[in-house]
């Protein structure tokens, strides 16, 4: 009933603008998944390959498309995805691409879902998953490579640790985004967004501290449950290889490697962060480990860039003590058993699992129902914007079917 008898790929806009690529997985019984693959800026260095949309389309109606068409079933996600790899034949999807390999990948499993009549989470999870459900991470003021003259360290993080439930998570980001408006505002520092929501001031580090800090007491006040400070540093993109110090350029301040996992610990205590992803460089696991033994056991240290949602670097990272959680991103590995590899091996040796967004999005909902799935504890994915709002609106649905 499975078996997979017709896939188009399209190019579709992301929220940047930019093609990506769309896929539509038809099945015998008439089963019907449609999945697009998302797009980074802070892209990290060992991410699988995005071709270009139209030569990842071409090279895979070329290579998968065939093989996969009347031969696999939609049901058995691992078939589909080692046909993927076996189509492209190299290590990084460069070939077929990521973007083509992870839409069809995705859209399989909804086409599975769909002939199951089941929602995709109980699909990839399973009746046996957990009852918990992921708490958004919702990215307030932000700079980086997403927004250009705004914060160094590329995203402020609510993280409403608190909340009785998805539906009061989502709504207490929201409100802290809005807060931050209104304190912006009132210094003097009005605001557009940057690529995924977050305002995007012209002001240095130290001013986002102060205001996030204070957005984030204000609502958790008002709402009456904790509402916790994270960072997405995304330090490799600051990072300077040749005098081996973190560029803070909107501060002018340079730190060597101690100084930076100095400037971190001393950030985790100052501001109670419970979550710090990337805060050093993606080749660096010993300093990884340095800041890990300092605060692992006051936050979660995760790794995007260092990871790459890549099981031999997660390998790696466990037999270094780098990092305590792993940053998930479907596209960077380029399939969904990947991403599955990855949570699981994380699981069995003690990391987290915090699965995410990319900065450039579409409508697609996937990585709600993978978080649910997999019972990650935290889901990355904005807090305000229409392809962000698609995400965090299908968790509010998801919360709601299943209780
Ligand atoms: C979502 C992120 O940004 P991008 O998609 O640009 O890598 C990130 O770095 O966590
Ligand atoms: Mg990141």
């Amino acid at each position: 009933m499975t078996l997979i008898t017709d896939i188009r790929l399209r190019r579709i806009l992301d929220s940047r603008g930019n093609p990506t690529v769309e896929a539509d997985v038809v099945t015998e019984s008439g089963g019907f998944g449609r999945a697009a693959a998302p797009s980074g800026a802070s892209t990290g260095e060992y991410e699988a390959v995005e071709r270009p949309p139209t030569e990842a389309i071409a090279a895979a109606r070329e290579h998968a498309v065939p093989r996969l068409v009347g031969e696999a079933y939609a049901g058995n996600q691992r078939e589909v995805d080692s046909i993927l790899r076996a189509a492209d034949g190299t290590d990084d999807f460069s070939e077929i691409g990521a973007n083509s390999a992870v839409a069809i990948s995705m859209a399989a499993a909804k086409a599975g879902a769909d002939v199951l009549g089941a929602p995709l989470f109980q699909h990839l999870g399973g009746t046996f998953r957990g009852e918990n459900f992921p708490t958004p991470l919702g990215n307030v003021v932000g700079g980086g490579e997403h927004a250009a003259d705004a914060t160094d360290i590329q995203e402020f993080l609510a993280a409403p640790v608190g909340a009785p439930s998805v539906e009061d998570a989502v709504f207490a980001n929201a409100a802290v985004h809005a807060e931050v408006a209104d304190l912006l505002e009132e210094r003097g520092h009005p605001s557009g967004k940057g690529d995924e929501g977050a305002w995007a001031p012209s002001i240095d580090d130290a001013e986002a501290f102060e205001i996030v800090d204070e957005a984030v007491s204000t609502v958790q006040d008002e709402v009456g449950f904790n509402i916790g400070f994270g960072l997405d540093v995304a330090a490799a993109e600051m990072y300077d290889a040749d005098s081996e110090t973190y560029e803070y350029e909107s501060a002018g301040i340079s730190r060597d490697t101690e100084e930076q996992i100095e400037y971190i610990a001393d950030l985790v205590e100052e501001y109670d962060l419970v979550y710090v992803e990337d805060p050093l460089d993606e080749d660096d696991y010993d300093a990884f480990a340095d800041l890990t033994d300092e605060v692992g056991d006051q936050t979660l240290i995760c790794g995007d860039d260092l990871f790459v949602t890549n099981t031999d670097r997660l390998v790696d990272g466990i037999d270094r003590g780098a990092a305590n959680s792993i940053l998930i991103k479907p596209n960077q590995i380029g399939t969904l058993t990947d991403a599955f590899d990855a949570i699981e091996l994380a699981t069995q040796n003690g990391y987290d699992s915090v699965i995410s967004h990319r900065s450039g999005e579409t409508e697609d909902t996937t990585i709600a129902h993978l978080a649910v799935a997999t019972d990650a504890p935290f889901i990355k994915t904005g807090a305000v914007g229409g392809e962000r709002t698609a995400k965090l609106n299908e968790l509010i649905r998801i919360a709601d079917d299943a209780t």
